[in-house]
């Protein structure tokens, strides 16, 4: 099936009335571009910005007869007649398909591949977790998540239980107990992701060496020898004394999700609890390691 989109340019003080005339026109979509390459700067709270040269998107069936509908929004006095417009036809393409054949085998560190459950293992032999992140945030590709494989690859997990706080695919979990850990403890907000670790848990053959739960029911008094934690910078900061509480003395920590810029103020506060090393980057995005005091 394809669709046909007309693209209208607009004052963003229009945007709303035209936005409606399109639904009631049959539209099935609506979405906004810039018409000018103007930049918006950070909104006011409760505030939707529009450049000031809106362009409009309304998505339609294929096959629908914009005729009637370029006329009747001729008639608008804010729009008048050849107001600007274009009319485009939509290839639609297999998005989830595109993004499967995009995403192949990739190593981290000296042990460590994560392979999409859709293709072939390159190294049998090779420390091997089985993927498939569903609508889960978790594949490998993301540099954040690549600094906390890579730091998972260059410890020594055996014997060792671990937390992965903010789970999401549940990758990071599921490579530490591939890498030896004896248990793993994943913990997230998110249905999806606590859904999607499972899954991969038994993709990967070791449900029986993982738990699972959303921050509300994860046991009280939960330690571990090792806690990695790859969500943002607010969230890390606010939750630094519950994750400190987590780790046992001597027992070590990688916080990621934070953008360069961010790094030396978190490593600064996790340093009450922890004995912070030199900051990681990779890309635009840093990684922060300790030992807990
Ligand atoms: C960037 S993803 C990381 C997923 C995976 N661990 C990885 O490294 O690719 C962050 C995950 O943390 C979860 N999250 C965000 N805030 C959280 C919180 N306060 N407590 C637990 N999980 C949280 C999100 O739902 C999301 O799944």
């Amino acid at each position: 099936m394809a669709w046909i989109q007309l693209r209208i340019h607009t004052h963003r003080d229009n945007a709303d009335l035209l936005g409606d005339l399109l639904m009631d026109q049959g539209s099935l979509s609506i979405t906004y571009e810039d018409g000018q390459d103007e930049p918006i700067f950070e909104p006011k709270l409760g505030e939707t910005p529009l450049w000031q040269d809106t362009v409009m998107i309304a998505l339609f069936d294929a096959g629908t007869d914009l005729a009637p509908t370029i006329e009747f929004l001729e008639s608008m006095p804010f729009l008048g007649k050849g107001f600007n417009h274009k009319i485009e036809q939509v290839e639609d393409k297999d998005w989830i398909r595109e993004w499967m054949d995009s995403f192949h085998p990739i190593q981290f560190g000296s042990r460590l591949w994560i392979c999409p459950s859709w293709r072939e293992i390159p190294d049998p032999t090779a420390v091997n977790v089985i993927l498939d992140p569903g609508l889960a945030f978790g594949t490998g590709t993301h540099p954040t998540t690549a600094l906390c494989l890579e730091w998972l690859d260059s410890l020594d997990l055996s014997n060792q239980e671990v937390i992965d706080f903010g789970c999401g695919s549940g990758i990071l979990a599921i490579a530490a107990i591939k890498l030896g850990a004896k248990k793993v403890t994943g913990v997230d907000i998110d249905y999806q992701a606590i859904d999607a670790s499972k899954a991969n848990a038994e993709r990967n053959d070791v449900v029986d060496k993982l738990a699972l739960y959303l921050p509300e029911d994860q046991p009280a008094n939960l330690q571990a020898d090792v806690l990695v934690a790859n969500i943002l910078a607010g969230p890390l900061k606010e939750l630094a004394p519950l994750i400190a509480e987590k780790v046992k003395i001597g027992g070590k920590l990688a916080l990621s999700g934070l953008l360069q810029e961010q790094a030396q103020e978190v490593s600064d506060f996790y340093s009450q609890w922890f004995i912070m090393d030199p900051v990681s980057n990779k890309e635009d995005w840093s990684r922060l390691t300790g030992i807990r005091k």
